[in-house]
């Protein structure tokens, strides 16, 4: 992992009408990194992966990826950039078969491709090429997204709860994908992720935020010792 930034936020808000759903957010993403972003419901994660790829356009602040200011560029503009994003719900061309869906991460790329035969197989999606996307399980379905991210070339991909409704072993064939990933195209991952000691295995730094506010970045084992993490999960400690 190096230490150079490939993105900043600078004072980030995003308002829905009076409502501050993210106030005044100030971090960076390291290139080649794992960061994972977690907090409670409601706290603004998605809402955050939103502004970073282009979903929503942030009313203050600024968005930087490799220095330039993005902040108003849409999602299609900064996919051609380098920066892709997986859904909560696998967003799959269920008719197309599993190669046709990886082919159309491949037209919305920009210019740096990464090889389709290495991303089939990373993803372990060989077996399954042929199959129409809509009729294979949830794994597959969340791989096939992911390698159509991986698809269009990117160098940052934002990853919205990707281990979710996966049980026990399915998380773990997953994280060894995304794993892969990471060490062949040298790719940066972010991850919104409920699932926290999961999280803590995978991810490099780990980012709290809670009512849309910055409450601390650091090392897993940091961040999950943090008694203002514990109480955000856990609710205040009291006296005996
Ligand atoms: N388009 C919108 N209009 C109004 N309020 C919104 C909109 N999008 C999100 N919000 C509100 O902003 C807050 C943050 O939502 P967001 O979905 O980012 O949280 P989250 O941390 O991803 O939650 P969860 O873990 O439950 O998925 C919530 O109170 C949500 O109701």
């Amino acid at each position: 992992m190096t230490s150079q930034n490939i993105m900043s936020l600078e004072g980030v808000g995003m308002q829905f009408g009076p409502f501050h759903a993210l106030s005044e957010l100030s971090f960076e993403i390291k290139a080649g990194e794992v960061l994972g972003v977690a907090g409670p419901n409601g706290a603004g994660k998605s809402t955050l992966l939103n502004v970073c790829t282009g979903g929503l356009c942030p009313t203050s602040g600024k968005v930087l990826f490799d220095g330039r200011e993005i902040t108003g560029l849409p999602r299609h503009a900064r996919c051609a950039q380098g920066i892709a994003m997986t859904f909560q719900i696998p967003t799959v061309i269920s008719s197309l078969t599993v190669a046709e869906n990886l082919l159309v991460g491949r037209s919305f790329g920009g210019s740096h491709q990464h090889d389709f035969d290495q991303i089939v197989e990373i993803t372990g999606l060989g077996p399954v090429l042929d199959a129409e996307a809509g009729t294979v399980d949830l794994l597959a379905r969340k791989t096939i997204m992911l390698g159509a991210a991986l698809a269009t070339g990117p160098r940052i991909v934002f990853m919205d709860e990707p281990l979710g409704g996966l049980n026990a072993e399915e998380i773990q064939d997953f994280v060894q994908i995304i794993d892969r990933a990471r060490q062949a195209f040298g790719v940066t991952i972010v991850m919104v992720e409920h699932k926290i000691r999961a999280l803590a295995e995978i991810a490099d730094r780990i980012l709290i935020i809670n009512f849309g506010k910055f409450v601390c970045l650091d090392r897993p084992s940091v961040v999950l010792n943090d008694d203002h993490v514990v109480e955000i999960y856990l609710g205040k400690k009291h006296d005996a």
